[in-house]
């Protein structure tokens, strides 16, 4: 038996691991509960995978998604405020992945080295009234900020950016690396597969179809009309009426307002962007290991069109983006809707260089 002094001693030690002093896991990379966590044996063989923005409304739940997928071996949590207790709760999952935390600038470049891929859900979303382009003027800054330090410590990961407004927010990124000397094209992907998701759901309601059986490309960007279904395309083979069509078009189109006009006055998670982003991860992280036919949407550097960038189906690999697909045939409303996309996205795409530029 222990006698009195040693069950003080231990009890002490255990409630120092369980409460930190509050700047413990924030700045002291060597507190025993930090060293602990570097300790555990993760997953591995898998991949390095950090997360910015990682205490938002998509950073947490995308976190956890992120921990449970077996590809990861260690997950990076970055975030301005809050990543401590994200990073404690979201580490007690029984899974491989080993999680480490970090907070403020000065932890960036921590957060970032080594990593394979990084995630960028960073920055302020919409409020009710307001258009992605609204959120330019803030999260531009972030998104630069953010990209000069994975240019510094992670040339060649690929990089997932979800940050609004996307169509401006992934040529900022692609200035930033150019300015660096490490832009490569294939590695630099704008997440539009929330757009591929609702259009799933949305034409398998109308179809009568599961949504796992669906499979609709929608390309062009991820904002307004630049998102544009091509309900031609739709697998399996299937026609609408026009009504349908116009419903769809719609529908998918202002998807985003439908939930942010739904959840004004609230914080909230965003799960189904943390769903749709987890998906597109795990297929650049399988097309990393490999695996063979790995097909998805996404807004890239791309000849497809005359824009610089642009969202298509894109197979992805060992390097990232290894072929971006045509459009194929569209009909004479897609053909109307890819004229209207160009238009604007054109004018998103040139705020996003000149800002870098200027
Ligand atoms: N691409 C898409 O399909 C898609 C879907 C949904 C949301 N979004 C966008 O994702 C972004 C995040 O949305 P949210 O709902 O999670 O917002 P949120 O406000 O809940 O979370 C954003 C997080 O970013 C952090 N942050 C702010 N500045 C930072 C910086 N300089 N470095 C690191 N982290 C920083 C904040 O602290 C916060 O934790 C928004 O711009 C939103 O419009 C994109
Ligand atoms: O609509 C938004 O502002 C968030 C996101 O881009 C979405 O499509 O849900």
């Amino acid at each position: 038996m222990q006698d009195g002094a040693d069950i003080h001693q231990r009890i002490a030690r255990i409630s120092a691991h369980l409460n930190p002093p509050a700047n413990r896991l924030q700045v002291e990379g060597s507190s025993s509960l930090w060293r602990a966590d570097c300790r555990a044996k993760g997953g591995s063989p898998g991949f390095k995978v950090a997360i910015l923005g990682a205490a938002g409304g998509i950073g947490q739940p995308l976190a956890m998604l992120m921990k449970m997928n077996p590809l990861v071996s260690v997950l990076h949590l970055y975030d301005v405020a809050n990543t401590p207790g994200v990073t404690a709760d979201i580490s007690h999952m029984d899974t491989g992945a080993v999680v480490r935390g970090f907070l403020g600038q000065n932890q960036l470049e921590d957060a970032l080295t080594g990593m394979d891929l990084v995630i960028i859900p960073a920055g302020v979303p919409r409020k009710p009234g307001m258009t992605r382009d609204d959120l330019f003027n803030i999260n531009a800054g972030i998104v630069r900020t953010l990209c000069e330090g994975i240019a510094k410590c992670c040339p060649k990961a690929i990089v997932n950016l979800i940050s609004n407004p996307v169509n401006s927010t992934v040529p900022i990124a692609a200035e930033v690396f150019k300015k660096a000397g490490t832009y490569d094209p294939r590695r630099l992907l704008g997440v539009t597969m929330l757009d591929v998701v609702r259009a799933n759901t949305f034409v398998a309601e109308v179809l009568g179809l599961d949504p796992r059986e669906v499979d609709v490309p929608v390309v062009g960007g991820h904002a307004g009309v630049t998102i544009l279904p091509l309900l031609s395309q739709v697998k399996p083979a299937c026609s609408f009426t026009q009504e349908e069509t116009e419903y769809l078009t719609s529908r998918i189109q202002n998807g985003g307002t439908e939930v942010v006009e739904q959840m004004f006055k609230k914080e909230f998670q965003q799960m189904s962007q943390a769903y749709a982003a987890v998906k597109f991860a795990d297929a650049c992280l399988r097309g990393l290991r490999g695996d063979a036919g790995v097909v998805e949407c996404a807004f890239v550097s791309s000849q497809v069109t005359e824009l610089p960038f642009f969202a298509s189906r894109v197979r992805l690999g060992r390097h990232g983006v290894e072929e971006i697909y045509p459009l194929g045939p569209l009909n004479e409303y897609e053909r109307v809707g890819l004229e209207k996309a160009k238009k604007e996205l054109a004018g998103s795409i040139e705020k996003g260089v000149s800002f870098v530029r200027k």
